[in-house]
């Protein structure tokens, strides 16, 4: 049975060993660039935050020198709503499953937790299940704003899915799906049944494959191995974002999830084996300094607690009810 992360809000160092200094010391939105570049027009003044442009073609000049958008940033998590497989509890890991009736309830629910804080930019896996996710959640947010998955697999996917008009741009939240969030690639036990697979195999057996750090399941990706995609993703794609400024929603998966975790507040192979994640459930870090700082799961949107934790997370929300009043 699933149980929820500790939700007491911890401070964390990032681990040193995986810090890659170099993210702050040059330009800002160096790899931003390198991932919106292609269908993106990144609007900036010297003392303007960048904007995602996608009304403009790819080829226009993309501004040099930018400046910070902000010394803090939030990061949300969510793992995915229950997919048809969790119900059945067969081992899923990349086999590309929908929700369940339960999971887009779990999904709009999460939304509705969030529904508060900023979100600038959405990262999922490519799997339908956290795709699902992050669009359903984002029909609860009070920004309004639209979620759009950029498609920049071929030259024509980018130019096909143009927006051409900078007001929807302005209301829009730019959504990039990267393989390297995916579940754990569960190998031969895809497709099995969880209950099944004790049975045969032995439990202790199966909770090695399932939750050590370091033991593969047959022909399938260790826990060590998800982390090495999931969090050299994270750190080259999406860290660069939060030290920008920018805020953050990734919807993924328990193990890819479980790495990411792991790197941000710093477990041992050891602490993260006992890390369980149930589904639809958002937790809320912050980055600031440098730092990444857990600050639980968000209760509901009306909810004061999570809103007090920072002054541009209350300014935000203060923001919102008076536009929306
Ligand atoms: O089947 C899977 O892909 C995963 C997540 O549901 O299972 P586990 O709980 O073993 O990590």
């Amino acid at each position: 049975m699933a149980t929820v992360v500790s939700q007491q809000p911890i401070t964390s160092q990032r681990p040193s060993s995986n810090f890659k200094a170099s993210h702050f010391l040059k330009e800002p939105l160096n790899v931003p660039i390198k991932l919106r570049q292609k269908q993106f027009k990144i609007q900036a003044t010297a003392s303007q935050a960048p904007l995602l442009d996608p009304v403009l073609s790819p080829s226009k000049t993309i501004p040099q020198s930018y400046k910070k958008k902000s010394n803090e940033a939030s990061l949300i998590l969510i793992r995915h709503g229950e997919s048809l497989w969790n119900e059945k509890n067969l081992f899923t890991g990349c086999v590309d499953v929908p929700l369940t009736e339960k999971g887009v309830a779990e999904a709009i629910q999460a939304g509705k937790r969030i529904s508060n804080i900023p979100v600038d930019l959405i990262f999922t896996s490519s799997l339908i299940r956290a795709q699902m996710t992050a669009m359903l959640a984002m029909t609860q947010h009070r920004c309004k704003k639209v979620p759009i998955i950029l498609h920049d697999e071929s030259e024509k996917a980018q130019t096909w899915s143009h927006v051409f008009s900078e007001e929807t741009r302005k209301q829009s939240i730019p959504v990039i799906a990267a393989w390297q969030l995916n579940e754990r690639m569960y190998g031969e036990l895809q497709g099995l049944n969880k209950e099944e697979t004790a049975e045969r195999y032995g439990t202790q057996q199966v909770h090695e494959w399932r939750r050590s750090y370091h033991i593969p399941p047959p022909k399938g990706e260790s826990l060590e191995m998800c982390a090495e995609r999931a969090v050299a993703y994270f750190e080259d794609n999406i860290q660069p974002e939060l030290a920008f400024g920018n805020n953050v929603l990734i919807a993924a998966h328990g193990n890819s999830l479980r790495s990411i975790i792991m790197y941000l507040d710093k477990l041992t192979s050891q602490e993260v084996t006992s890390l369980e994640l149930s589904t639809g459930l958002p937790l809320l870090y912050i980055f600031k300094d440098r730092k990444f700082m857990r600050r639980g799961s968000p209760v509901g949107p009306t909810e004061a607690g999570v809103y007090a934790y920072t002054k541009r997370l209350a300014q935000y929300r203060q923001k919102l009810d008076e536009t929306l009043a």
